[in-house]
C-alpha cells in the first residue's frame, strides 16, 4: 500500500475527514473558545498543498452544523471508520470526474453541499454495489442519471488509521469480504454494508413500494439483508415513516438479542421487535397462555401418541386458506346480527330513520371495523337525539301554549276556563316530562340490540355453536371435525391457546375493533418466513393498511412444515398484490466444505430447492465422530486445538429438547461450561440447544450430538438436520454411534470425514 501513487492523497484525505469530523464534534461539544483553539489545532497538522486552502475553508465552516444528541453519537463512532469505499464517477453532463467517499452515514461539506461522505444507502453508492465499472446509471428523485465509474476502492481503517485499500474490478476478488467472513463470531449478527454483495444489494433496494419475498438459502444473508433493508427504507423516505412504525417479527426472543446488536448500527433500533405470537397476545390483550408450535414440534418429535396425526391435522387446517374461508362464513354469519333497521323512536317522536341507520352502518361507515361501526353510530344518535329533542320539546310546548292560548280567549265560563287551562298545563308538563324521560337512556336502549361481541368470546362461540360450527365445518371429515371442536374447547377451558388459533384470533380483533394506533405498523419485516402459516400472514396483512412487507425465508429449513409454508406462491397470489419475488443463492455464512455437505440434504428434500452457492472460503471437511458413551469426552478433546486456531463460539446441537436436556445433565459435572439454551436465557458462547433453536443462528464450530432419536429420511429429520449442519461458521462434526444417525450413507463418502 505505501508504494501506491495514492498513498499519500488517501492518508491526507483520512485526515481531513477526521480533522472535519473533529472540529464538528467539538463545535457541538465545547464552547466557543475552545472550539477556535481546535480548530487552529486541526488547520495546522493539516500540511496540504493543493488542497489545503479547500479544506481550511470547509473546517472553518464546520462549526456552524447543528446536530441532534444521536447524530453527534453517531459521528463520533463513524470516526473510528468514517468510510469504507471510494468511486470515482464522471456524471454525463459534468465536465470532471468527482470522488466519492463512502461511509455508513453521510457528511455535507456545509456551504457548497458536497458530500465529504456519501451515506452508503444514498442513490449514488448504488454504482458502488452494482458490480460494474464502468458506463453506469442510477436512479435519484424519480430521475435517471448516466456516467461512468472509473474506480472503485475499499479501505480497511481500524480506529482512524488507515490499514490497507485495494482496487476492485470484476476480477480482483472481494479480500474485504473474504476477511470479513473470515472472523469469528461473537454471537452477533453484524452489519455488512461494506461488503455487501451484488444479488443482496438487489434485495435492499428493490422497489420499496411494494411487498417483497425472498427465498435464500441458508447463509445467504436474509435476516442481516432484511435488517439493511429496513434502514435503506428509513434512509429513503425519512420523511414518511419512523422507525416506530416499523414491526419486525422474529421466531424467537433469543433471536431477537441476536439480532439487536445490528440495529443501533443501522439506526434501526427503535423498530418494534416482538414475535408473532408475542404481538397477537398484546393486541388482543390476551390473558391465556399460548401453546408454541415449538411445543407441537417437540412433542411430535419425542411422544408417540395417537391422537398425533389428528392434532398436527388440526394444526395445519387452522393456518390454512380453507380455515380462513370458514372463519369468512363466520364472519358472514356474525354481520347479520349487525343489521339493525329499526327506527330510532323517542317519546313517539322518530328520531332517525331505520334504513338510514342501516345505510350508514353498511356504507357510510364501511371502512370502519363493526364494533368501530357501533360506536359511530352510537355517536350520531346521540347528537341526532340532542339535536331533536330540542325541537320535539320545542313543539309540545307550542302545542300546549296554543292550545292554552286558545282556551284563555275561546272559553268564556271562568271556571270551565281554570279547568282547561288546569289540565293543559299539567298535560305539557307531563309530555315534557316524558320526553325528557325517554330520551335518557334511548340511545342505550337502541344500542343494545347490536351484539357485544369480544375477541376471544367469539372465537370460542365458533367452536361451542353446535348447529353452527357444524354448518361450517361440513366439508371436514367427521373423525377431524370432531377431534378439532373437542381439543379447541379444552384447550380454551384451561386458558390457554394453541399457536395455530392466533391467526383466527388476529383476524377477528381486525374485523371487530381494527388495530389501536399504538401497535399498528406501516411496515412489516417477517424472518423465517416458512414457519408461519399462510392464515398468520394473512391476518397480518388484514390487519395492518399497508402492502409493504419484506418477508425472508427458506423452504428448505421449513421444520414446522406441518404448519408452515408449502411454496410462496400462495403469497404471490392470495395475499399481496404483485409482490417482488427475488432469490438469494450465494451462501456466506460457512465454508464451501461444510455448504457441500448441506446441499446433499437439499437433494434429498422434495422441495426442489436450487443448491446453495458458498463464496469461496475453505476449511475442513465435516468430520464424523464416533460416539464412546455420552460423547462428551470425544468433544472436550476436539475442544482446545479449536480455540488454539481462534474460534471463539461453540454450540452442541441435538434433534430434541429431551436430548439436549439429557446432554447438558451429563454435563454437569464437566468444566466445559456449556450451558443449556431454553430460548429465553442470554446467549453465551458455549451453548446446548435443539436443532430448532438453532435456526437463524450461528457459531464459530458446531457439534452435532446424536441422542436417543437418530435423524431419520423423512422430510422434517431432513430440515432439521440441514438447518444444524449450516450453522457453524467453521467447522462441523458429527459425534455419534454411527455416520448413518447423521444420514451420512446417503451422502458421497467424499463429502465428510471419519475418525
Ligand atoms: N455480504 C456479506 N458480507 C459479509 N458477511 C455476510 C454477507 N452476507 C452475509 N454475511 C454473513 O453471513 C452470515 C449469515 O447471514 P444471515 O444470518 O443473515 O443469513 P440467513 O440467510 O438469515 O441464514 P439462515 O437462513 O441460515 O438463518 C452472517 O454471519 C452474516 O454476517
Amino acid at each position: 500500500m505505501n508504494n501506491h501513487p495514492d498513498y499519500k492523497n488517501e492518508l491526507e484525505r483520512l485526515d481531513f475527514t477526521k480533522a472535519y469530523m473533529d472540529t464538528l464534534i467539538a463545535a457541538q461539544e465545547s464552547d466557543q473558545t475552545a472550539l477556535k483553539e481546535k480548530q487552529a489545532d486541526a488547520l495546522q497538522k493539516l500540511s496540504f498543498k493543493d488542497s489545503s486552502l479547500r479544506y481550511q475553508e470547509m473546517l472553518a465552516h464546520a462549526s456552524f452544523m447543528k446536530m441532534s444528541k444521536e447524530q453527534l453519537e453517531n459521528l463520533k463512532r463513524l470516526r473510528k471508520k468514517p468510510y469504507f469505499a471510494r468511486i470515482n464517477f464522471h456524471r454525463k453532463e459534468k465536465t470532471e470526474e468527482e470522488i466519492f467517499y463512502i461511509g455508513k452515514v453521510s457528511l455535507f461539506d456545509r456551504e457548497t453541499q458536497m458530500p465529504i461522505i456519501l451515506d452508503w444507502r444514498s442513490p449514488l453508492a448504488n454504482v458502488y454495489y452494482e458490480g460494474r465499472l464502468g458506463a453506469v446509471t442510477y436512479d435519484a428523485h424519480g430521475e435517471t442519471y448516466e456516467g461512468n465509474v472509473s474506480l472503485k476502492r475499499q479501505y480497511t481503517i481500524e480506529d482512524g488509521e488507515l490499514k490497507d485499500f485495494r482496487d476492485i474490478d470484476l476480477t480482483t476478488k472481494d479480500e474485504l469480504l473474504q476477511d470479513s467472513l473470515a472472523q469469528n463470531s461473537e454471537g452477533r449478527l453484524s452489519e455488512i454494508v461494506s461488503t455487501i454483495q451484488e444479488e443482496q444489494n438487489q434485495v435492499i433496494r428493490a422497489n420499496l413500494r411494494k411487498p417483497i419475498i425472498v427465498q435464500g438459502a441458508a447463509g445467504s444473508g436474509k435476516t442481516t439483508i432484511a435488517l439493511h433493508r429496513i434502514s435503506y427504507f428509513l434512509y429513503s423516505m425519512k420523511e414518511i415513516f419512523k422507525p416506530e412504525e416499523m414491526l419486525i417479527l422474529a421466531p424467537n426472543q433469543l433471536f431477537i438479542q441476536y439480532i439487536s446488536e445490528v440495529l443501533p448500527e443501522l439506526g434501526v433500533q427503535k423498530a418494534r421487535q416482538t414475535t408473532y405470537a408475542d404481538y397477537v397476545t398484546q393486541v388482543i390483550n390476551l390473558k391465556h397462555s399460548v401453546i408454541t408450535q415449538h411445543e407441537t414440534l417437540m412433542r411430535m418429535l419425542e411422544d408417540e401418541n395417537d391422537e398425533k396425526p389428528l392434532s398436527l391435522w388440526t394444526a395445519e387446517f387452522k393456518g390454512s386458506p380453507n380455515y380462513k374461508r370458514v372463519v369468512d362464513k363466520y364472519l358472514e354469519h356474525l354481520k347479520k346480527s349487525y343489521l339493525i333497521d329499526e327506527d330510532f323512536v323517542v317519546a313517539g317522536f322518530k328520531v332517525k330513520n331505520g334504513k338510514n341507520i342501516k345505510r350508514l352502518f353498511l356504507t357510510d361507515f364501511s371502512y370502519f371495523p363493526y364494533q368501530v361501526r357501533v360506536n359511530k353510530i352510537k355517536a350520531i344518535l346521540q347528537s341526532e337525539l340532542r339535536r331533536k329533542k330540542k325541537i320535539m320539546l320545542k313543539k309540545i310546548a307550542d302545542k300546549y301554549d296554543r292550545e292554552l292560548d286558545r282556551a284563555l280567549f275561546d272559553i268564556k265560563d271562568p271556571d270551565k276556563r281554570r279547568v282547561r287551562v288546569s289540565f293543559l298545563l299539567t298535560k305539557k308538563e307531563e309530555k315534557l316530562a316524558q320526553i325528557n324521560r325517554e330520551a335518557r337512556g334511548a340511545v342505550k336502549r337502541y344500542m343494545d340490540q347490536y351484539p357485544r361481541l369480544k375477541v376471544l368470546e367469539t372465537y370460542r362461540a365458533l367452536f361451542e355453536k353446535e348447529a353452527l360450527y357444524e354448518k361450517l365445518m361440513t366439508n371436514l371429515p367427521q373423525q377431524e371435525r370432531n377431534f378439532m371442536k373437542e381439543e379447541t374447547l379444552k384447550v380454551l377451558s384451561a386458558k390457554k391457546v394453541h399457536a395455530e388459533d392466533l391467526a383466527a384470533l388476529l383476524y377477528l380483533k381486525t374485523f371487530l375493533y381494527g388495530i389501536d394506533k399504538d401497535d399498528q405498523a406501516k411496515k412489516v419485516i417477517i424472518d423465517e418466513a416458512q414457519d408461519y402459516s399462510y392464515f398468520e400472514i394473512y391476518s397480518l396483512r388484514k390487519a395492518f393498511q399497508t402492502e409493504l412487507f419484506t418477508i425472508v425465508g427458506d423452504l428448505a429449513q421449513g421444520i414446522y412444515r406441518y404448519r408452515g409454508l408449502k411454496n410462496w406462491d400462495v403469497l404471490k397470489d392470495g395475499i399481496f398484490t404483485e409482490p417482488s419475488y427475488l432469490t438469494l443463492q450465494k451462501t456466506y455464512r460457512t465454508t464451501v466444505e461444510i455448504m457441500e455437505l448441506a446441499n446433499q440434504l437439499l437433494a434429498l428434500m422434495p422441495d426442489d430447492l436450487p443448491k446453495a452457492e458458498p463464496v469461496v472460503r475453505h476449511g475442513n471437511r465435516p468430520l464424523f465422530i464416533k460416539k464412546n458413551g455420552t460423547g462428551i469426552s470425544q468433544l472436550k478433546n476436539k475442544l482446545p486445538s479449536e480455540i488454539g486456531k481462534g474460534m471463539k463460539s461453540f454450540a452442541v446441537v441435538t434433534k430434541t429438547r429431551k436430548e439436549a436436556e439429557a446432554l447438558h445433565e451429563d454435563m454437569s459435572g464437566t468444566d466445559l461450561g456449556f450451558e443449556l439454551m431454553d430460548g429465553k436465557n442470554e446467549m453465551g458462547d458455549r451453548m446446548i440447544l435443539p436443532a430448532y433453536l438453532a435456526k437463524g443462528l450461528e457459531f464459530d464450530v458446531i457439534f452435532l450430538m446424536s441422542g436417543s432419536s437418530p435423524y431419520k429420511l423423512e422430510e422434517l429429520d431432513l430440515k432439521m438436520l440441514y438447518v444444524s449442519m449450516t450453522r457453524p461458521l467453521h467447522r462441523l462434526y458429527m459425534i455419534g454411534d454411527s455416520p448413518e444417525e447423521f444420514l451420512l450413507h446417503k451422502v458421497k463418502s467424499d463429502y465428510y470425514d471419519i475418525e
